[in-house]
């Protein structure tokens, strides 16, 4: 008891020193960056001061000097501006850690010492300028890898100097906020169980948090492998496999310091604007504000210009739709995205040159200057190094020096534009139109295809593709293809500077789309994470990693599986298993919930009067997020104007953005990597659920509950949810 307390009391003084010298380095931000303040606005002054002039001559005689006077200005502003952002930065830090300054203690002995340290863990480090004494250690430092990775005992961590061992006698967790020390618990394995249970049995909330103070052994592995180019993860649903993919980012920034990895440098690749707005605040609690993270449609725009591109969502929404058209767009984004096609479109590409482009003699006041043979001749010489979009661009311009040459002066720029436009004209590729070509050709692309398997479907895809490139849109997959094509043919410089991109749901992409990744990025590093078991209209199985490994062709490559789930109750992820066709080893957190139940009703009114009276139970129970689960949008939207009147509920649409506190009806694709204390699936019928690949979206749709999950239906209950 006496120790006990004299514990706390030692507890309670180190967590006040720890505030308070966190408390002068903030006083001392501060007021560094009320300096910075004056200082950028004298500066500014001062510019505007002594250069206004000079801005307006830029372009004259004098431009050079004056653009060296704007320079000796605006240098020290932009320097100025840098670290005021820098310090604004440590500001926000040291205010959140005054709130809640670390959350473990480890107490460490170097294996050649006596005195074990306490080592205290937080989000970020704080460190005592004078002494250099570290107060608080980030939890991404070598040393924080032994509280997730050990028990007690003998234990040892990487530092970047190489591997050391030591030796660790208590392991402590802490919860403190506001400032004050709620309580505290000395972990073993149990007890740090019951904690993870307690804290996952909480509600959710409407963004995505962080895990720093529970990561466990297996993530963290993930979390901070820095030995391998391309980091696969295979991971049941709910494993943590998104958690993972943030906090391996924020771990990949902090290694960074070393290796000049800087926020520009990391690319996250989202599903979609809803997933990646329900992210959104996990790198900044990490204090990592600024890693881009983009969505594959946002490559497709930069890449594929001044096109209508059809969203992903649309294209899942007719995809998953039970209408007419479902089996053609299926088989149709198959094979466009198969190795196949991918094969077929290296052969167009070499052909291109010889069948698709019709090189003319150029000739300029009565004189050829360059047969079109000869510029043919040039066009194939160099094919191997230079992509083909820039060969031509190059050979372009080396006839216009001709030209010149022949004229004896130099071509003006209005001259050079004129004869692009017109005599070279025949060397510009318009892609979508040779791509129009391939499709149109029957018989031209039965010759590329030849000793290529074609699905049976084959004449029908080349007919669905010609109508659809005939229309004002490019649909998604003939968009990827044409991403495909241009980057094969132009090359791209946009995401040179990219050097670790982290892919999530990674199930959903097809060979196509990572050889476009591997094209875009090609000297990055790779984490891709998905679950093979969550796939949208297509199968999957284990051979999805091998061929990611074939594609990105690395050095040092590894697949980590992930079985434990930490989002459902026992009940909800034995509910969501009878849609797994292959038996599938996963583990949940052993919380308990109650059954899943079925609801049928017999007519609208009845139905409707279900799913509102189950909201109303969710919402009396404290449920914060609800989620109410249709097939598709259509459906979604039905169902919305159904119940509008009757409870307060919001329509998640296509490109909806929203925090997901509430009572939401979504589609089930978009539900995807999403999470809600309670769910509905509305549409549970026979007519709706059918086909072995609509057990895939069951299995999703179910395993987005944390704690309550139900089905409804009208009619007929699908045959799939019987075990
Ligand atoms: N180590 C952990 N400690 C606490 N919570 C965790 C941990 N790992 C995962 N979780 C929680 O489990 C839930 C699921 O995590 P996450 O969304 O990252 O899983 P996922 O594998 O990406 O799921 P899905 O594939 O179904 O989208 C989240 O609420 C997350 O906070």
């Amino acid at each position: 008891m006496e120790n006990n307390r004299t514990e706390l009391e030692f507890e309670k003084s180190r967590l006040e020193q720890t505030i308070a010298l966190a408390k002068e380095q903030l006083d001392q931000a501060r007021e560094r960056n009320v300096e910075n303040k004056s200082a950028i606005i004298s500066a500014k002054k001062e510019l505007r001061e002594n250069t206004s002039h000079s801005i307006a001559n830029l372009w004259s005689s004098e431009g050079f000097e004056a653009l060296a006077a704007l320079n000796q200005y605006a240098n020290p502003i932009t320097d100025k501006i840098a670290d005021y952002e820098a310090v604004e930065n440590k500001i926000l830090l040291l205010e959140k850690m005054i709130q809640s300054p670390y959350f473990a203690r480890i107490d460490f002995k170097f294996e050649d010492e006596d005195i074990f340290e306490n080592i205290y863990i937080g989000r970020t480090s704080l460190k005592k300028d004078e002494t250099n004494e570290f107060f608080i250690y980030d939890w991404r430092s070598p040393i924080a890898s032994v509280f997730y990775r050990f028990v007690l005992g003998q234990v040892f961590y990487d530092a970047p100097g190489g591997r050391i061992t030591g030796e660790v006698n208590l392991k402590r967790q802490y919860e403190i906020s506001e400032g004050e020390l709620e309580y505290y618990f000395d972990a073993d394995v149990q007890i740090v169980d019951e904690f993870l249970r307690k804290l996952l049995s909480q509600n959710t909330s409407p963004k995505m948090k962080t895990i720093v103070e529970t990561i466990q052994r297996e993530q963290d592995i993930v979390i901070r492998d820095m030995e391998n180019d391309l980091m696969m993860v295979q991971g049941v649903a709910g494993s943590g496999k998104t958690s993972i993919a943030l906090h391996r980012a924020a771990y990949l920034m902090y290694q960074g310091l070393s290796s000049k990895l800087a926020a520009d440098n990391i690319l996250i690749i989202s599903p979609n604007s809803l997933f990646e707005q329900y992210i959104s605040n996990v790198l900044p609690e990490l204090g990592e504000e600024h890693v881009v993270s983009v969505v594959f449609e946002d490559i497709i725009a930069s890449v594929v210009k001044n096109e209508q591109v059809q969203s992903r969502n649309q294209f899942l929404e007719n995809l998953i739709s039970n209408t007419q058209y479902r089996d053609i767009i299926k088989s149709s984004m198959e094979f466009k995205t198969s190795r196949q096609f991918l094969e077929i479109l290296d052969r167009f590409l070499d052909d291109l040159p010889h069948k698709w482009m019709n090189f003319e003699d150029i000739c300029y006041d009565g004189e050829c200057i360059i047969s079109g043979e000869m510029i043919k001749d040039k066009v194939l010489s160099g094919i191997n190094e230079t992509p083909l979009g820039i060969r031509l661009k190059l050979i372009g311009e080396y006839i216009l020096e001709l030209i010149s040459e022949s004229k004896k002066t130099r071509l003006r720029k209005s001259e050079k534009i004129l004869m692009n436009e017109e005599m070279l004209k025949f060397m510009e590729l318009d892609l979508k139109d040779v791509y129009r070509k391939l499709f149109h050709d029957k018989e031209y692309f039965y010759s590329l295809a030849k000793d290529i398997e074609l699905p049976g479907c084959m004449d029908q895809i080349l007919t669905f593709t010609q109508e659809n490139l005939d229309t004002n849109m490019l649909y998604y997959d003939d968009a990827t293809v044409l991403t495909y094509l241009n980057l094969k043919i132009y090359g791209i410089n946009k995401y040179k500077a990219i050097k670790q991109v982290v892919i999530d749901e990674a199930q959903d992409y097809y060979p196509l789309h990572f050889e476009i990744f591997h094209l875009l990025f090609s000297k990055a590093k790779f984490t891709i994470l998905g679950d093979i078991n969550q796939t949208l209209e297509k199968r999957e199985d284990l051979s999805l990693y091998k061929q990611i490994r074939k594609i990105f062709n690395k050095k040092k490559s590894s697949l980590v599986t992930m079985d434990k789930s930490f989002r459902c109750t026992n009940e909800i992820l034995n509910y969501g298993l009878r849609f797994l066709e292959q038996s599938t080893e996963i583990k949940s957190f052993n919380r308990k919930g109650d059954e899943p139940e079925i609801y049928t009703a017999n007519d609208q009114i009845s139905y409707h009067n279900m799913i509102v009276s189950e909201v109303k139970s969710c919402l009396k129970m404290g449920y914060q997020s609800i989620g109410l689960i249709c097939k598709t949008e259509k459906k979604a939207l039905f169902l919305y104007e159904s119940l509008k009147d009757k409870a307060d509920v919001q329509l998640i649409k296509s490109e909806s953005i929203t925090d997901l506190q509430g009572v939401f009806i979504i589609p089930v694709y978009m539900s995807k990597g999403l999470e809600f204390d309670a769910v509905l699936i509305c549409d549970a019928d026979a007519e709706t659920y059918y086909s072995q690949d609509d057990k895939k979206l069951l299995y999703i749709a179910c395993t987005r509950a944390l704690h309550r999950l139900n089905l409804f239906c009208m009619g007929e209950a699908s045959p799939l949810l019987n075990k």
